[in-house]
């Protein structure tokens, strides 16, 4: 293994690993923290972790034992990937996170940049805009989890750590590969600009031999080709039983696949309110989903206004919870009795969904749209799709489930 990355969620670690199965290089998804060995062919592993919104120093231990594994299993470069709209909060976890792995791999320095332009993501002058907007004016600003009320990425990366925070600006990077390395701080942070592909490739090349970089799944553009990668096409085998869309997202994005969606297919709404007064259970919404024409759909998201009356009714951490536990119990229900095709919404969501169908390893398939890959559990004919909240078009479920079956 010669790339090795520690993904703070499971939505974000298949985005990643898209990006490097097509740059090239075998690419495995692991499910957490592995047992055994990773297969010696391969030439990136991606451990997938659900860290974003952990408590701190849970994530940094699920992060370092991650690293120690890759480490282990050969790899050279590890990358810390985050959200390419940066999801964390003052408290952390990107900072503690990766003041952590940067003092286990002895790395001065940190390349951070999140940006990813083939979905809209780019910084300037260290700030993270989301198509023509200011990162906290684009709607992140209301997540549920990690609102983000700052689009200024060394402001916001200095909350969370007591290292300095430098910058490398377009300017540099528009300037090449050495004028990156005869720019970067001795020490500390350095929040990279990039706006547009090219510049990721050019970091890419200025970060070859970097122990530690962090960023969306942009940053990886660059990074195989330093190990004499080729892009490549990742292979699909067709599965074709039956399928259910799950979504959890509350993203903009997501909610617009909803909607689309809801107008071609059964759809059924599982409300905050219903699933913490219990009546909505995992036997009813299974059932109603089995006996469904088509391809039906469960979801909780909802608008934002909705979401903060269920979090200031019932509490944050403990509506998401238990939404995510519902999903969870539901996935692994549905697949036992038959479902091979899931499409999930939502990074929390995709991470509770994979854990409750008990999968270890995912294998890449192709792209379903910019950061999103199909995937397949190994050893199960399970075709899944790990959708991020603000990723894929209008109609990116249909789309999902037909390139499962092979479209
Ligand atoms: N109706 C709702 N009210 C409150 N919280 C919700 C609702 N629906 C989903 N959630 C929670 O919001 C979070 C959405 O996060 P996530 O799944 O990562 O989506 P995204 O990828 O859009 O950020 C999850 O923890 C989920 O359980
Ligand atoms: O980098 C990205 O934007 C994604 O890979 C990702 O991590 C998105 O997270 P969610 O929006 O929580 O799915």
């Amino acid at each position: 293994m010669k790339i090795g990355v520690v993904a703070d969620d499971f939505t974000g670690a298949s985005d990643i690993a898209l990006t490097l199965a097509e740059a090239g290089m075998s690419t495995a998804q692991y499910i957490g923290v592995p047992e055994g060995p990773a297969d010696p062919d391969l030439g990136a592993g991606v451990v997938a972790l659900k860290s974003r919104t952990a408590p701190v120093a849970e994530a940094v231990s699920q992060s370092l034992a991650a690293c120690d594994w890759l480490r282990a299993q050969g790899a050279e470069q590890i990358i810390f990937k985050v959200c390419s709209t940066f999801d964390s909060t003052p408290e952390g976890n990107i900072g503690p996170v990766l003041d952590a792995l940067a003092e286990k791999l002895g790395a001065e320095t940190v390349i951070t940049c999140p940006a990813f332009p083939e979905n809209g993501r780019s910084v300037y002058m260290g700030h993270l805009f989301v198509g023509e907007t200011l990162l906290n004016e684009c709607g992140m600003q209301d997540h549920p989890l990690t609102p983000m009320t700052d689009a200024d990425l060394r402001r916001w990366l200095a909350l969370q750590s007591d290292q300095p925070v430098g910058h490398v600006s377009a300017r540099v990077v528009a300037a090449g590969a050495q004028a990156i390395r005869d720019a970067m701080p001795e020490k500390g942070h350095v929040i990279v600009d990039a706006i547009q592909d090219d510049d990721l490739w050019t970091i890419g090349a200025a970060a070859a031999g970097a122990r530690l970089l962090c960023g969306g799944s942009g940053i990886a553009l660059g990074l195989p080709a330093n190990f004499g990668a080729k892009p490549a096409t990742p292979n699909w085998a067709p599965v074709t039983g039956a399928g259910i869309v799950l979504s959890g997202s509350c993203s903009r994005a997501t909610r617009g696949q909803v909607e689309t969606y809801a107008a071609k297919a059964a759809s059924r709404e599982v409300t905050a309110e219903t699933v913490m007064s219990g009546a909505a259970t995992v036997e009813t919404l299974a059932e109603w989903a089995l006996s469904q024409p088509g391809v039906p759909m469960i979801y909780s998201s909802a608008d934002p206004v909705v979401v903060r009356a269920a979090q200031d009714q019932f509490g944050r951490e403990a509506v998401a919870g238990r939404i995510e536990t519902l999903f969870s119990d539901l996935a692994a229900h549905l697949a036992d009795r038959g479902v091979q095709r899931i499409v999930v919404a939502g990074g929390e969501t995709s991470g509770a969904v994979v854990s409750g169908l008990g999968a270890t390893r995912l294998a890449i398939g192709p792209r379903i749209a910019a950061g999103v890959p199909l995937v397949r559990a190994e050893g199960r004919e399970l075709a899944l799709a790990l959708k991020s909240g603000n990723f894929g078009g209008p109609d990116f479920f249909e789309q999902a489930l037909r390139q499962m079956e092979g479209a």
